[in-house]
């Protein structure tokens, strides 16, 4: 059984007096520094000149080059590409690192596979918003937060996850509940869960329904609706009540098509193939490919990146959705 951590597990004291460093401002970096200035922290933002720069001034943060806010901050919070850490790391912030600094990451992925060693006598943990940014931010106005992870992987001070949990606390994740883990069992599951279910599988499944529907002669927009829009709500009653509030909620017709259909869709097969995924990220295949695949610039990415925002599932979408005047475009 895990420990839980929720708001009155977390001391937001321990950020007391202390300048965090959230290091990038994207979907997730926007997210933690603005939940975090809301939560009374002090907070920087670390950057290279750009287009986010420019987004953090507006929203009112003071925006420092990646170098000055490593020297100027007690907790870095490390919020840039997987990618891109090492490097950005190795040039502009380890050689500014001193004694009882902590660093953060949102992500074990440089930690758990060796790209970024910090010294010793600096703390290192992590709190993993189980997410995307924009959930983050958007859940934490709206009075709640998203459940997260803490793991610490040195603690040189002491001090490591009591701040670890401030952080999580400030960010909105201790009113949803935290789990504390490790850098390598978040690495895994958050690796796998995006690969196989999250994203890659749920983007396949879509994809693969909404062609079955067109390519036997069906509308495109109903396809569209079918297989992509009310996924969303189908999604909403699972995140409110489990599978059982959402088969609930649907025809018994619909549970009883779900019973016998399902695992003709998701197999043995399927489920042989989540397992060699697996093991291909516990085995570091996965993120040697990736670093490989940076370091190539990104051949394979971009070409298949191309070709997804050209499936016909996009162009519909984007034509219906204008519709939708309640939808953030
Ligand atoms: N996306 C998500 O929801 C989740 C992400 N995470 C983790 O959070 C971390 C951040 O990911 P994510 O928020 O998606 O990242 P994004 O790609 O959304 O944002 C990256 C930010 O880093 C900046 N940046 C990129 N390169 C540099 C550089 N060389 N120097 C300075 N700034 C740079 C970008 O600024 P610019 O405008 O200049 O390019 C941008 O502000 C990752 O570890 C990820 O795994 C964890 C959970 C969920
Ligand atoms: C599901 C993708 C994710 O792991 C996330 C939003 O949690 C990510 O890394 O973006």
């Amino acid at each position: 059984m895990v420990t839980m951590y929720y708001d009155k597990d977390a001391d937001l004291s321990f950020l007391q007096g202390k300048t965090v460093a959230v290091v990038g401002y994207g979907s997730q970096g926007h997210a933690q520094a603005q939940n975090l200035r809301e939560s009374g922290v002090k907070v920087i933002i670390g950057l290279r000149p750009g287009k986010s720069w420019k987004q953090a001034e507006e929203d009112g943060f003071e925006v420092v080059n990646v170098d000055e806010a490593a020297q100027r901050a007690d907790v870095i919070q490390i919020l840039l590409p997987d990618e891109r850490q090492a490097q950005v790391y190795q040039d502009s912030i380890a050689p500014y690192l001193r004694a009882g600094q902590v660093l953060l990451f949102s992500h074990g992925f440089n930690i758990h596979f060796g790209q970024i060693v910090p010294p010793a006598d600096v703390d290192v943990a992590m709190v993993a918003p189980k997410s995307p940014g924009h959930l983050v931010r958007r859940v934490y106005t709206e009075g709640g937060g998203v459940p997260g992870l803490v793991a610490v992987h040195q603690d040189a001070t002491g001090n490591a996850k009591n701040i670890a949990l401030a952080y999580a606390k400030g960010i909105g994740c201790t009113r949803a509940g935290v789990i504390e883990t490790s850098f390598r069992e978040e690495t895994e599951t958050d690796l796998f869960g995006e690969q196989a279910v999250l994203c890659g599988g749920v983007s396949e499944l879509v994809k693969a329904g909404f062609e079955t529907l067109v390519n036997a002669g069906y509308e495109p927009e109903i396809a569209y609706f079918e297989c992509l829009h009310e996924l969303k709500l189908i999604v909403d009653l699972m995140y409110e009540g489990g599978l059982s509030r959402m088969r609930y909620s649907i025809s018994d017709t619909a549970e009883y098509g779900d019973y016998m259909s399902g695992p003709r869709v998701v197999t043995d097969a399927t489920k042989a193939e989540m397992a060699k995924i697996l093991k291909e990220i516990q085995q570091g295949q996965f993120a040697k490919n990736w670093i490989i695949e940076n370091q190539a610039n990104r051949p394979v990415f971009n070409a298949i990146r191309q070709s997804e925002r050209n499936h016909p599932i996009e162009e519909v979408g984007a034509r219906l959705r204008e519709m939708m005047s309640w939808i953030k475009k």
